[in-house]
């Protein structure tokens, strides 16, 4: 594997340079968690909360898109920083933040436990979420290996429900290459039980890298 991913991304993005954009993703994260999950404030009061929350959303002026750094593209091992990125971006308040380490055997394993704000059936985290994540992280790992590369096709079985409030693990590799086709497994794993295993078919990019 190349240079390292930290050397990267102390020099394409660094969170240090940006502690209130990453402040205020952290708090809107806690808010939405709070307002979905309370139980304790009344329909009044959370109107009046509602009242002051549009006041302080006015206060910002919005744009078209999320605020991110360029994409790199690998060789790179190390921890991947996102910045608005919807899985993995510390800018992003939908983000978990996933925390994605890209080994050096060329590997990707990332860690994140699921906010109630995902759960699906059963008390356990919503089967779209889990697609997102497993397709999340097989992609940033071919982006990693140097392959940019857009989904084709996404295969997920769901072994098990995935259950909230546990870290999920997740790791991915890449199976097979054949031309522009690259074939990557994906899998989750919750308290060392398998519960989710995804195959993507990627296709890479004819041109040069999209950012
Ligand atoms: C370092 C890390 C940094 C952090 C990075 C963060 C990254 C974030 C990661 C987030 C990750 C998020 C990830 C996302 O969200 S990616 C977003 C979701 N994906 C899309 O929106 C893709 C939309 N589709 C397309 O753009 C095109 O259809 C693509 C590009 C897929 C192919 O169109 P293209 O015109 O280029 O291809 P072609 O027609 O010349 O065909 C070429 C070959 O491919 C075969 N084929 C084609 N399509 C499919 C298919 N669907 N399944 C299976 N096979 C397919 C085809 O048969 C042919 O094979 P053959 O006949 O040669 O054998």
């Amino acid at each position: 594997m190349g240079q390292d991913w930290t050397q990267l991304e102390r020099a394409l993005f660094d969170p240090a340079g940006h502690p209130g954009r990453v402040a205020v993703a952290e708090a809107v994260r806690e808010l939405m968690r709070a307002v979905a999950t309370t139980t304790a404030a009344t329909d009044d009061e959370l109107g009046e909360v509602a009242g002051r929350l549009r006041q302080i959303t006015a206060g910002i002026v919005a744009g078209d898109r999320c605020v991110r750094y360029p994409l790199p593209t690998g060789p790179f091992s190390g921890r991947v920083l996102g910045s608005g990125d919807p899985v993995f971006g510390m800018f992003n308040p939908v983000a978990g933040p996933l925390v994605v380490t890209i080994e050096p055997d060329g590997t990707a394993a990332g860690v994140l436990t699921p906010s109630p704000l995902f759960e699906g059936p059963g008390g356990a985290v919503h089967g779209g979420y889990t697609a997102f994540l497993v397709d999340a992280v097989m992609g940033t790992l071919l982006r990693a290996l140097g392959i940019s590369a857009l989904t084709g096709t996404l295969s997920v079985r769901y072994l098990a429900l995935t259950p909230l409030a546990r870290p999920l693990h997740l790791s991915a590799w890449v199976e097979s290459t054949d031309g522009r086709k690259v074939t990557a497994a994906a899998r989750i794993t919750v308290d060392g039980r398998p519960t989710v295993t995804a195959t993507g078919l990627f296709i890479a990019a004819a041109g040069p890298a999209q950012g």
